[in-house]
C-alpha cells in the first residue's frame, strides 16, 4: 500500500504538467466509452424491430405494412456508435503516446541530473549495476506501463463506470444478477494478485543483484581471466540468472493466471445471465421479440462488465513493475543533495594554510575512521599521507574535497571552514589525480580539458608538455583528435594516469591531492609520472598518498597513519631518525626495490 501510495505521488508529479492532454484523453475516452455501451441497446432495438419485422410479415394481413427501415437506421447507429469509439479512442492513444514520450523524457533528465547534485556517499554504497538498473529497467518499465497500459486502465476504468450506469439504467435485477460473480471474481484476483506482487518484486530486486553482478564480473574481467576464474565466474552468473528465472516465472505465473481464471469466470456469468434473463423475461409479460432483446443486451453486457475487470488485473503485471520501478527511481529522486551553502564564500587561492583540526569522521553510524587528525599544511608544502591499507588515508582525501563532512572538528583555509566556501569554487581550487584515472568519450583534446572546456589548444598543448605526455600524443596518427571511448581501450595505465595529471594542470588548481598516481607501471612510466607529479607540485599546496615511499622523500612532511590516528609525523630524515613505523616500512621497502 505504501508503495502504491509513493507510485501515486510519483507518477502524479510527472504527469500534472499534462493536465490538457489529460483532459481531452478523458473526454474522448468518455466519448468512446459512452459508444461502446449504448452500442447493445441499439443492437437489442434491431434484433426486436426484425422480430416485429418477421412476425408482421408471416401473417398475410399485416404483410404489406412490414417495413425494415426502422432496423436498418437502427442498425446503421449500430456501426456509427462503434466508429465513434474506435476514432476517439484512436485520438486518445495518439495524446497519451505524447505524454508518455514527454514525461519519461522529463524522468530521465530529472534522475540525470540528480545523480550530478547527489552526495557521493550514495555511490559508494551501491553498487553501479544497480545504480544502473534503476536508469534503465525501472525507466523502461515505467515507459512501457505508460504507453501501453495507461489507456487501457482509464478505458477499463471508464467502461466499467458506463456499463454500470447502463445496465442500472436498463434493469436493476438483471444488472444485479450480471453482478452476481464479482466478489468471488475479486476474492480470486486479490489472491493471485497479492502472490504476483511479491514474486514481481523480488524479481526486480534479483534483477538488481544480477545486473550487479554483470558489471563487477566485466569490469574485473581482466582479473577473472588472470586468476582463471571464468567457470566461476560462469557458476557466480548461473546462481544469479536462476534466481531471476526462477521468480521472473513465478511473477509471470501468477499475473498470467488471472486472466484465464476470470474469464472462465465471465463464462460462467454471462451463462447465468442467460439463464436468469430469460426465466425473468419469459416469466414476465414482455413480447418475445422485447424477451430476446433483453437476454441479448444483457449477455452483451455481461461480456462487457468482466472485459475490464480482465483489462485491470492483465495489466496487473506491467503495472506492478511500474509501482516497483517507481519507487526505486523515486529512492533516488528523493536522497538528499550535497549540501551546498547559501552565498557561498568564494575561493581561488590558498594564502596562508589549510588546516585539518581533530578531525573525527564515519561513514556509517558509530563506526569511526578518523579519530581526531589533526594536520597543518602551510601554503606551497607538500605532505605525504602513508599508512597501512585501511588506515584512513583515502578518508582525509575525500573530506578535503567535500565529497563527505567531517563529524566533528574542522578543515579550515585561511580560516574558513571549508562548508563555508561555495562548493563549485572549492572544488575548482582542489585538483584530484585519482589512483584509476578515468578517461570520456571524446578526443584526447577533450579529455585534457574535462575541466575547463573553453580551453584553448595552447593549454591543452602546455598541460600535456608538463605531464610528459605530449610526445606521446604528437606520434599518434591523430595526434590530440585522436578518440577516446569505452570500446577502444588504447592507452596503458601509464598513459591514462598522465593524461589525468594534464587534466588537472590545465585546471591549475591551488591545493592538490594525488592518489597513489604511481601503482600499476613500470618504471620508465613511473619516473615519467614522478617528473610531471613534481611539475605539477610546483608551487601549490599538496597532499600525496603513496605507497612506495621514494616518490615522497622530498615532501615537506610525512605523515603516518595508523587505524585512522596520526601516529608519526616529521619529514623523512626525522622519521627514519624516530625508528618508527615509518623507519620500518622504509627499510622494508629498500630491501625490495
Ligand atoms: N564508503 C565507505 N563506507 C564505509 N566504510 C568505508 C568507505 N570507504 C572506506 N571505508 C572504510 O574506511 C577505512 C579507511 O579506508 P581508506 O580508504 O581511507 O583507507 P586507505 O588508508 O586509503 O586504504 P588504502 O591504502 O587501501 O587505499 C577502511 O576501514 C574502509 O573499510
Amino acid at each position: 500500500m505504501k508503495d502504491i501510495k509513493l507510485a501515486g505521488r510519483y507518477y502524479w508529479h510527472y504527469l500534472k504538467p499534462y493536465g490538457w492532454p489529460f483532459f481531452w484523453s478523458a473526454v474522448l475516452i468518455g466519448i468512446s466509452t459512452a459508444c461502446v455501451v449504448i452500442a447493445p441497446t441499439y443492437l437489442g432495438r434491431a434484433i426486436s424491430e426484425l422480430t416485429t419485422y418477421v412476425q408482421a410479415w408471416t401473417n398475410p394481413a399485416t404483410r404489406a405494412g412490414a417495413s425494415l427501415t426502422t432496423f436498418h437506421h437502427t442498425l446503421l447507429f449500430y456501426v456509427l456508435f462503434y466508429f465513434g469509439d474506435a476514432s476517439s479512442l484512436l485520438i486518445a492513444s495518439w495524446l497519451l503516446a505524447k505524454v508518455t514520450a514527454y514525461s519519461t523524457g522529463t524522468m530521465r533528465i530529472g534522475l540525470f541530473r540528480k545523480m550530478q547534485r547527489m552526495k557521493v556517499e550514495y555511490f559508494d554504497q551501491h553498487a553501479d549495476g544497480d545504480i544502473l538498473a534503476r536508469y534503465t529497467s525501472d525507466l523502461d518499465n515505467i515507459f512501457n506501463a505508460l504507453n501501453q497500459a495507461l489507456i487501457d486502465f482509464l478505458l477499463a476504468i471508464a467502461q466499467m463506470i458506463g456499463i454500470l450506469i447502463m445496465m442500472f439504467n436498463q434493469s436493476t435485477t438483471m444488472a444485479w444478477v450480471t453482478m452476481s460473480t464479482t466478489p468471488v471474481a475479486l476474492l480470486i484476483a486479490a489472491l493471485v494478485m497479492k502472490k504476483a506482487a511479491v514474486a514481481v518484486d523480488q524479481q526486480q530486486t534479483d534483477i538488481g543483484a544480477l545486473n550487479g553482478y554483470i558489471n563487477e564480473q566485466v569490469t574485473g574481467q581482466k582479473v577473472i581471466i588472470t586468476n582463471g576464474l571464468q567457470h566461476d565466474s560462469v557458476e557466480g552468473f548461473n546462481t544469479y540468472n536462476q534466481r531471476v528465472r526462477k521468480t521472473a516465472t513465478q511473477g509471470q505465473i501468477w499475473s498470467g493466471i488471472l486472466s484465464p481464471l476470470l474469464s472462465g469466470m465471465s463464462l460462467l456469468n454471462t451463462a447465468i445471465v442467460i439463464f436468469a434473463g430469460s426465466w425473468l423475461a419469459l416469466s414476465g409479460s414482455l413480447s418475445t421479440g422485447a424477451a430476446l432483446a433483453w437476454v441479448v443486451v444483457f449477455v452483451n453486457y455481461a461480456q462487457q462488465y468482466y472485459q475490464p475487470i480482465i483489462t485491470l488485473t492483465s495489466l496487473y503485471g506491467m503495472i506492478q513493475l511500474a509501482i516497483t520501478g517507481a519507487r526505486r527511481v523515486d529512492e533516488v529522486r528523493s536522497q538528499p543533495d550535497e549540501v551546498r551553502p547559501v552565498n557561498g564564500q568564494p575561493i581561488d587561492h590558498i594564502d596562508r594554510a589549510l588546516k585539518i583540526d581533530d578531525v573525527r569522521f564515519s561513514y556509517l553510524p558509530g563506526k569511526e575512521i578518523l579519530h581526531g587528525v589533526t594536520i597543518d599544511v602551510k601554503k606551497g608544502q607538500m605532505v605525504a599521507l602513508v599508512g597501512p591499507t585501511g588506515s584512513g588515508k583515502t578518508t582525509v582525501m575525500n573530506l578535503l574535497n567535500r565529497f563527505y563532512d567531517v563529524d566533528s572538528g574542522s578543515i579550515t583555509i585561511d580560516g574558513t571552514d571549508l562548508r563555508e566556501f561555495d562548493l563549485a569554487q572549492l572544488r575548482h581550487t582542489v585538483g584530484i589525480v585519482l589512483q584509476d584515472p578515468q578517461l570520456f568519450t571524446g578526443t584526447i583534446a577533450d579529455n585534457i580539458r574535462f575541466g575547463d572546456p573553453e580551453a584553448g589548444m595552447d593549454r591543452v598543448i602546455d598541460a600535456a608538455k608538463q605531464a610528459n605526455i605530449h610526445d606521446f600524443i604528437e606520434s599518434l596518427p591523430e595526434g590530440y583528435e585522436t578518440k577516446v571511448s569505452d570500446e577502444q581501450n588504447i592507452f596503458s595505465a601509464g598513459q591514462k594516469q598522465l593524461m589525468s595529471i594534464a587534466r588537472t594542470i590545465l585546471t591549475d588548481p591551488r591545493l592538490l591531492i594525488l592518489d597513489e598516481a604511481t601503482s600499476n607501471v613500470d618504471t620508465v612510466t613511473e619516473a615519467k609520472i614522478q617528473a610531471a607529479m613534481d611539475n605539477v607540485i610546483q608551487g601549490r599546496t599538496s597532499f600525496v598518498i603513496a605507497h612506495r615511499l621514494k616518490t615522497i622523500l622530498n615532501a615537506d612532511r610525512i605523515v603516518v597513519l595508523q587505524h585512522g590516528r596520526i601516529i608519526e609525523q616529521g619529514s623523512h630524515q626525522e622519521l627514519l631518525a624516530q625508528h618508527g613505523f615509518y623507519a620500518e616500512l622504509y627499510r622494508n621497502q629498500m630491501v625490495f626495490e
